[in-house]
């Protein structure tokens, strides 16, 4: 299968002379050209998830490789990371320093600008810019190195209501668009469901489970089918969190 495969991928981290467990032994294959949600509580590994795909921080065990795609992955956070002395254009273009032709890294850039709607606000600072624009100027920012593999932590997390439906039909579009793939943690299920064409579950440093969702794109926010896999995202949810719960009220008598 061509995609990103993680095989037994672990990993620890140490805190306060504490071992504390963050990925138990992951397998999970990422096919090429997938949208892929990733949602669980907080703390249960999603961020080191995305992390170890994109080389920021090394695997204890196991390992991550790519088939059929040469690996380029680009992430986008919570918050924009944008440098605030630079402007929309040359946060940009901060990701095309490998670029050695300049008409080769205008014309990039350019198309970014355009796709993003960011056009008329190439020269804004950071500090002039909404929340859903500083977004979309991080996005750019991943995207321009055209990744293969688009990594999404709580991208949209921050955003209005309003401004994150916009953000998610963009994202469907560059998605269709481009035909990359993504990997997109959200504590939203709402919004994992009606994103991905599949959706983790993760639970204390493991996935505990895997439910397609089987609608193509474009798609209705409230369409029964899709309700009723928000509602089975959400069973799932519980499930484990009652799990967890009782392993607590064990581990405490
Ligand atoms: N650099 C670090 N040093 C020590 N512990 C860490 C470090 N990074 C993560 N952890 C721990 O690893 C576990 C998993 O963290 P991670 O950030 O991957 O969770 P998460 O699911 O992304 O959480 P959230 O949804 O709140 O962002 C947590 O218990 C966290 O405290």
């Amino acid at each position: 299968m061509k995609g990103c495969t993680l095989s037994n991928v672990s990993k620890s981290f140490n805190l306060d002379g504490k071992k504390v467990r963050a990925l138990k032994g992951i397998n999970l294959s990422i096919p090429r050209g997938g949208f892929v949600s990733l949602v669980g509580y907080s703390g249960c590994g999603k961020s080191t998830l995305l992390k170890i795909i994109i080389g920021l921080l090394p695997a204890d065990e196991g390992s991550v490789t790519f088939t059929g795609m040469e690996g380029r992955s680009g992430i986008v956070f919570q918050e924009p990371r944008l440098i605030a002395s630079r402007n929309v254009e040359k946060n940009i273009a901060l990701a095309l320093r490998h670029e050695k032709d300049p008409e080769t890294r205008k014309r990039i850039i350019r198309d970014i600008l355009q796709m993003l709607a960011l056009t008329p606000f190439r020269k804004a600072y950071p500090w002039q810019l909404s929340g859903g624009m500083a977004q979309r100027t991080a996005l750019g920012r991943a995207l321009c190195r055209q990744p293969e593999l688009l990594l999404m932590d709580e991208a949209f997390g921050a955003l209005d209501a309003l401004t994150r439906a916009r953000l998610q039909d963009e994202l469907i579009r560059i998605y269709l668009k481009r035909g990359i793939t993504v990997l997109f943690v959200t504590h939203d299920v709402a919004e994992a469901a009606y994103l991905g064409n599949r959706v983790l579950v993760m639970r204390k440093a493991q996935i505990v489970d895997d439910i397609p969702v089987p609608l193509s794109y474009p798609r209705s926010r409230i369409s029964p089918e899709l309700l009723s896999i928000q509602e089975r995202i959400l069973a799932s949810m519980a499930r484990n969190r009652e799990r967890e719960d009782a392993e607590k009220y064990i581990h405490e008598e």
